[in-house]
């Protein structure tokens, strides 16, 4: 990224006619249809207005596409996702959502930083998504918006692209798709019609996420968000059968949430095109872009038909952003914004953590140990959850069997499973007919489980960022949670960064591990940068960012489409 470039393409000028904008893509004159090339009606159709609460929709009336293949039929049909009955409009007084405490999230330090970065609400209802999205925002019992929504939806909405870093359980997933799906409901997303074959899908936004159980849980949500909005999202992963993938493509979509695999075969396939994407979102946004995915990104965002940087708008979120992540990423973004709340990478201290000392030998007999306790405090009779890490897959075959033939039932969730075996650990483990998920590495982002009371990492993973990502499965959406870690020599190139990360949150660091701290040298993934241990902040303000003639930072020089001055606000400073 150079302060040179002039790609950036503000949202008021997105949608002039292709005459006026040279831009490669048209966004002008042409229905937003179903996001399907060549299934149009006539270009003046539109977004059918969404029932008589819907405003916003529209702008051309008539329905989505007169000859729509069914979807004015298929929203009539369309399942509901909140199982209430949706004509009541719940209203935000009534809706004190029992058991959230959102005031946890108050004293969280915020920094932005990127030039002209519009300004936080305090309330959804400040913010223009949608009567349709605002009714069902209302419907999940959304009160009020999170910090990391409070600021990134501004952002967003404002046509910025985002680089976003926020605590684990903290609303990320809601923080990208308000935007997309309000921004596709306003219909100034609309969709040229290059109509070169009637069987290739022509999504308007990508949201990409590196596990098939998180891409299923961002369906899931954003189905809630965009219901009855007119805006139809589709999910792709793999491991699951493609026809029936390729049959939700056909009847149309908007928002296409996949895991980058199944997305490669389906553009190599032919059956996704990706020129009429607007909007980019990819959460876990590090793990995307790290050594294992970062092939596959780079083909899907790079070397297929996506419009670049500054033509569509691209966010980035994260509970953890490592400092070169973050420099690889300027590859996909365009005079962005950097957002942080709390520390980049830091845990919340929602979370109780403890770690013990415990030998590889005596762990499952720990394990066992701590189980009883858990069982005979009963938690108030309430069901609750555990979630056990475990370092490779036959481990947690070996431990699942155990626990069951010891009286804790368990299942287990690992890369050798079927997807179907997987899912169905996943559901069980919810459920609480399985109280105890025994997982590898691919349980640790993302997943959003209800009443997950304690994350035991049976075997410490060998980066901090993972820790991360691992014990935030409990202490979410303001609960408390409980985090419990074994360790012994074999960890010892993570005693330095758990006990900075403890006691950053607030955390009892026992003498022991201290004392491993000050012994070990740090082995793990550098995340030091400017003004903190944890390289808490944008890497733009590292001054080595900024060697070999690029300004990263553009201090007062970056011409990102917005002009004006730097613009750095920090609750740190
Ligand atoms: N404004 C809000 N009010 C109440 N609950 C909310 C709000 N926003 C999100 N939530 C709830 O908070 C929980 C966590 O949200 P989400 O899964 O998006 O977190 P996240 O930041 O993406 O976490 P992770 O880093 O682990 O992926 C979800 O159950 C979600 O429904």
């Amino acid at each position: 990224m150079t302060t040179s470039r002039t790609s950036y393409v503000p949202p008021h000028l997105r949608n002039r006619p292709p005459s006026a904008d040279p831009a490669p893509i048209s966004h002008s004159g042409a229905a937003v249809g179903n996001g399907y090339l060549g299934y149009g009606g006539a270009p003046s159709a539109g977004f059918r207005s969404v029932g008589h609460r819907d405003g916003q929709i529209g702008g051309g009336g008539g329905a989505w596409n007169n000859r729509s293949n069914g979807w004015d039929r298929g929203m009539a049909r369309e399942a509901n996702p909140f199982g209430d009955d949706v004509d009541t409009d719940p209203g935000f007084g009534a809706l004190e959502n029992t058991g959230i405490n959102f005031d946890a999230y108050d004293d969280i330090p915020v920094e932005t930083s990127g030039i002209n970065v519009p300004p936080p609400v305090n309330t959804f209802a400040e913010i223009d998504l949608g009567e349709a999205l605002n009714l069902n925002i209302r419907r999940c019992k959304y009160t009020k918006p999170t910090p990391v929504q409070r600021y990134a939806i501004p952002i967003s909405i404002g046509g910025r692209d985002l680089m976003a870093c926020a605590q684990t359980g903290s609303g990320k997933t809601a923080a990208f798709c308000f935007p997309i799906i309000s921004g596709i409901m306003k219909g100034g997303q609309s969709a040229a019609s290059p109509a070169r074959s009637p069987r290739i899908a022509c999504p308007l936004a990508l949201i990409l996420a590196p596990t098939r159980e998180l891409s299923i849980q961002i369906h899931e949500e954003a189905k809630k968000f965009a219901y009855q909005t007119g805006v139809r999202v589709v999910v792709a992963y793999g491991g699951a059968p493609v026809n029936m993938q390729l049959r939700e493509l056909e009847r149309g979509v908007h928002i296409l949430v996949a895991t980058p695999g199944r997305l490669v075969d389906l553009l190599e396939r032919a059956r996704v095109s990706l020129q009429m994407i607007r909007y980019l979102a990819l959460d876990e946004a590090d793990r995307m872009l790290d050594m294992g995915f970062e092939p596959q990104i780079r083909r899907i965002v790079q070397q297929m038909d996506m419009p670049p940087p500054g033509i569509r708008q691209t966010l980035l979120f994260s509970a953890t952003f490592p400092k070169e992540i973050q420099r690889l990423a300027t590859d996909f973004l365009s005079s962005y914004v950097f957002l942080a709340v709390g520390r980049v990478g830091s845990s919340t201290d929602l979370i109780l953590q403890r770690v013990e000392y415990v030998h590889e030998t005596d762990k499952r007999s720990h394990l066992m140990d701590l189980l009883h306790a858990q069982r005979a405090s009963g938690d108030q009779g309430k069901q609750t959850l555990t979630l056990v890490f475990v370092e490779t897959k036959k481990g947690a075959d070996s431990l699942e069997h155990w626990l069951c033939f010891n009286g804790f039932p368990a299942t287990t969730i690992h890369g050798d499973r079927t997807q179907q075996e997987r899912e169905y650990a996943l559901r069980s483990f919810k459920s609480g007919k399985t109280p105890i998920l025994v997982a590898t590495d691919v349980a640790a982002r993302g997943l959003d489980i209800p009443h997950v009371a304690h994350v035991v990492n049976f075997d410490l993973p060998n980066d901090i960022d993972d820790y991360v990502h691992r014990i935030g499965r409990t202490g979410r959406a303001g609960k408390t949670g409980l985090a419990t870690a074994f360790f012994n020599e074999n960890n010892s190139s993570m005693a330095k960064p758990l006990a900075e990360l403890m006691q950053e949150a607030n955390q009892e660091v026992p003498a022991w591990l201290s004392h491993f701290a000050a012994q070990s040298s740090y082995g793990g993934r550098n995340r030091g940068g400017a003004g903190g241990r944890f390289g808490g902040r944008d890497f733009r303000r590292d001054p080595s960012a900024n060697r070999g003639g690029m300004d990263m930072y553009g201090v007062g020089q970056m011409n990102g489409g917005y002009g004006g001055a730097t613009n750095v606000a920090s609750a740190w400073d």
